[in-house]
């Protein structure tokens, strides 16, 4: 690897030409020659305007995403492949069914995957892998389908392949009903638990943005991780935020000179993990009944357990595997808990639309047939209609990603060839966003919309009654809509995420009275306005609310 990741392409290569000044002048040359031979390239895709060929840019998407993101916007309105380069690296800005075809369809899978963007990205940083760690992924040429390569793992055990088992364990462990479904009932008794502690008949105020990024979070990480993680490290949900906060600068690679808090943020988060990973492994009983259950204390659900046996096994160090989990923490918590902050925050600021969602979560009630008492249906939260337009609507406005993969073969995408060795990206921005998609009359697409994903449609009954019925109906087409990316590199934890969403939501509108009390910035200060999307996490994921929403909530059950 002759650089590690998106910095070092864009500063080395530029750094290391401007140490001297004759190295400065030459530096320019190249610049000028480079640009030269930008402009002069003029096969393939219309290019995006660069300033300065190769470099701003780069520099833009790293530091500045979302004005980055509103020219690719504008850019693509009119075509559907863009071209930019980061150096001498050219990336291809896809938007349309034929582009999402050649990233996610399984024809293509060998020739457009996401292991370099891993290798560059991911492994050096947020998994804290050194070159020689790394360079193991990059020796793996077997692929991430369970059948390898021909002529790519002779000899090599399964469990060696590392892009398979990788893939593997959390696919299995977190999207297989069997494993999925005992962790969803876990959640949700952690989150009735935490809700619990409110009191019955007593209005109480409540910050709709702190109660999800600590009940919500500390629910879903002592589901997966056990209670541990935090009971060893009381404030590791609060590192946690700290470090999500950096996470998109500490992948990108931004060097620690640059910005210290990058990493320091990430070192003690990291350093919870790494504790709680020593105490699990002084306890744990490899031989025991506990190995194959789906949760036990000391690693909580089996998808964790399951990681840190192969990452033992296949001689990873301790701060790596912990580093690796902690990549895994970042998955389950840096979107669910923003979706679920900006779905309580539309449904609460329009009072007619909390009131329609109440009555159709309670629709999903249940009685226990153990216990006799009502209870959440959690397979009927997440079939509910009007719920599932308001997440669909919220995925498709809040969640902001460029999904990238690596052109390792040429491909073809609207009749332009994509050269070996290029980047390849689907921008959420744009096609979430596109008006001839997603616009109704009066709702354009770049609105949110609750109902955007609804239709009604009459039912008759047995006696020749007719009533309307609310079904769930998405409003785009599924190439113009994909938060959890797609392909063999779907998000494994989509359905978990649907689960988690939905329960928390389900349990705090069936068990409380909700009144708005008003908007207020992030330190509490009152604020003239309601929430925007907060564009410092452009490009990173889930994009948060700006603002916090001021609440008064009574217990009713
Ligand atoms: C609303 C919630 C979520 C959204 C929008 C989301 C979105 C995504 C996206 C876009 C990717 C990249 C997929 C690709 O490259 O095609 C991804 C990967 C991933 N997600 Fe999620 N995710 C969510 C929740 C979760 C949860 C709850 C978990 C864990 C329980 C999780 C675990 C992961 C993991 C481990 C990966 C990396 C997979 C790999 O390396 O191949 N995610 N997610």
């Amino acid at each position: 690897m002759a650089s590690t990741n998106l910095f070092s392409w864009v500063l080395v290569d530029l750094g290391e030409v401007t140490t001297s000044a004759v190295a400065v002048s030459l530096g320019a040359l190249l610049l000028l020659i480079f640009a030269l031979q930008v402009a002069r390239r003029e096969d393939g895709p219309p290019t995006l305007n660069d300033p300065i060929p190769g470099i701003f840019n780069a520099l833009q998407f790293m530091f500045d995403n979302n004005t980055f993101m509103l020219r690719v916007q504008r850019a693509l309105k009119n075509n559907n492949l863009m071209r930019f380069y980061i150096i001498r690296k050219p990336v291809y800005l896809a938007t349309g069914p034929a582009a999402v075809k050649a990233m996610f369809g399984r024809e293509l899978m060998h020739h457009v995957t996401n292991q370099e963007q891993m290798v560059l990205f991911a492994m050096p940083t947020l998994q804290k892998m050194n070159r020689e760690e790394v360079r193991r992924w990059v020796d793996d040429k077997s692929g991430a389908t369970k059948t390898p390569l021909p002529g790519t793992a002779e000899g090599i055990p399964q469990r060696q392949r590392l892009w398979y088992t990788y893939e593997h364990i959390h696919v299995e462990y977190l999207g297989k009903p069997q494993n999925l479904h005992p962790l969803v009932n876990l959640f949700s008794s952690k989150m009735e638990l935490a809700l619990e502690r409110y009191p019955i008949g007593q209005w109480v105020t409540v910050s709709v943005q702190d109660m999800c990024r600590q009940e919500l979070a500390a629910s879903a990480m002592e589901t997966l991780f056990g209670p541990e993680l935090i009971g060893l490290t009381p404030d590791f949900v609060s590192r946690f935020w700290r470090f999500d906060r950096n996470a998109f600068k500490l992948i990108v690679g931004v060097p620690k000179w640059i910005d210290p808090a990058v990493h320091e943020t990430h070192n003690h988060f990291v350093d919870g993990i790494g504790t709680w990973l020593e105490n699990g492994l002084s306890k744990m009983n490899w031989n025991g009944p506990d190995t194959d259950a789906n949760w036990e204390p000391l690693f909580g659900g089996r998808v964790v357990r399951e990681l840190v046996k192969w990452m033992l096994e296949t001689n990873w160090r301790k701060e790596v595997i912990a580093a690796t989990l902690g990549a895994l923490i970042f998955g389950l918590t840096s979107n669910s808990v923003p979706v679920t902050i900006w779905m309580l925050m539309e449904m609460i600021q329009d009072p007619s639309l909390l009131q329609a969602v109440r009555e159709e979560v309670a629709t999903a009630m249940v009685i226990d047939p153990k216990t006799g008492n009502q209870t959440l249906s959690s397979h009927k939260l997440v079939a509910l209609p009007l719920l599932q337009s308001i997440w669909t609507e919220t995925l498709r406005l809040r969640i902001n990603f460029n999904i990238t993969r690596d052109v390792k073969q040429p491909v073809t995408i609207n009749g332009h060839l994509i050269p070996k060795g290029s980047i390849l990206q689907a921008p959420m921005m744009v096609s979430h966003c596109m008006e001839d998609v997603w616009a109704a009359d009066g709702h354009p697409a770049s609105e949110f919309w609750a109902e955007r994903h609804v239709k009604y449609i009459d039912e008759i009954d047995a006696l020749g009654q007719i009533s309307r019925k609310r079904v769930f109906a998405m409003a785009g087409d599924a190439t113009s809509y994909f938060p959890f990316g797609g392909g063999i590199n779907i998000c494994p934890g989509r359905q978990f995420a649907k689960f988690e969403v939905f329960s928390a939501i389900g349990l705090i509108l069936s068990r409380f009275d909700i009144e708005l009390i008003g908007w207020t910035q992030t330190d509490g200060k009152p604020s003239d306005r309601a929430a925007r999307a907060d564009l410092r996490y452009s490009g990173a994921g889930a994009m948060p609310p700006d603002r916090d929403m001021k609440i008064r909530w009574r217990r009713i059950a």
